[in-house]
């Protein structure tokens, strides 16, 4: 099973590599605002979700959630030590 950090390695190797068919290098490619307005979009799924569907899709959309910052983070050059030091 993926952990966040096996996903965040993961997902620097792909803007490293810049691989064909990438989603997250197309993400990255959008920019900023096409990602912030993805994680929004996210998160109210997220709120939707637990409000009105089940456990387990309320759990795959935080998954997307999640991934979307990730992209984020990548996309300013930041690491998640950057995040961890102020939880
Ligand atoms: N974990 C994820 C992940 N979670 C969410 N997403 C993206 O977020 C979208 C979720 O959006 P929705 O379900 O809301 O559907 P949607 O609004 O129709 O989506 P889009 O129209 O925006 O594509 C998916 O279509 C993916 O593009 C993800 N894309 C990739 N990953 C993982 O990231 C890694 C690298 O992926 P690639 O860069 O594509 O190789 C792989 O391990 C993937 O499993």
């Amino acid at each position: 099973m993926k952990t966040f950090d096996a996903l965040f390695a993961e997902l620097s190797e792909k803007a490293r590599v810049r691989p064909e068919g990438s989603g997250t290098v197309a993400q990255l490619d959008a920019g900023i605002h096409a990602i912030g307005k993805k994680i929004v979009e996210e998160a109210a799924e997220v709120w939707m979700a637990a409000e009105f569907q089940t456990d387990e899709q309320t759990a795959e959309e935080v998954s997307q959630l999640l991934y979307h910052l990730q992209v984020l983070l990548l996309a300013k050059g930041l690491t998640l030590d950057d995040v961890y030091k102020h939880l």
